[in-house]
């Protein structure tokens, strides 16, 4: 399963990150925004599309850049090993909102390495250079 995300990062260095739903798989856990790649999907315009379902801000395709990934294991009832590709964003229009998720808050690198991060969120953390 192919999993897009963003590290959006404001003009201090500041990146964004997104609580997930309580209700759902890894709730309550901290993660760069995203989601799903559906079928016949590219990864940016997917990533587009998460971002602006997610938070509400609207991006071009142009201004993702791609930062790093990371792989993990199926999901229960799934064969597919899941496979996230995280991009770095720095220029989108409108102001990010949780409008699925808990909460978004804006953290330095140091400070977002010490959240409740989701699992391949650590890594990618751990791979990302800004
Ligand atoms: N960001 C992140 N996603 C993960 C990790 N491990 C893992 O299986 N995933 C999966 C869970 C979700 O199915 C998917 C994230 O996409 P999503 O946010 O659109 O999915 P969701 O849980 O809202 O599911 P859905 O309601 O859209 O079906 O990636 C992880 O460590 N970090």
């Amino acid at each position: 399963m192919l999993i897009v995300a963003a590290a959006l990062i404001d003009g201090a260095g500041q990146v964004l990150m997104h609580r997930r739903p309580l209700a759902k798989h890894h709730g309550g856990l901290w993660e760069f925004p995203g989601g799903k790649v559906e079928k016949n999907e590219s990864p940016q315009a997917a990533l587009a599309r998460e971002l602006a379902e997610e938070l509400g801000i609207r991006v071009d395709s142009a201004a993702l850049e791609p930062a790093c990934f990371a792989t993990g294991a199926a999901l229960p009832g799934s064969e597919a090993p899941v496979v996230i590709l995280l991009y770095t964003c720095r220029k989108w229009a409108g102001e990010p909102q949780a409008l699925e998720g808990e909460a978004v808050r804006w953290c330095s690198l140091a400070e977002a390495e010490l959240l409740q991060l989701a699992p391949l969120d650590v890594d990618l953390m751990g791979r990302l250079r800004v």
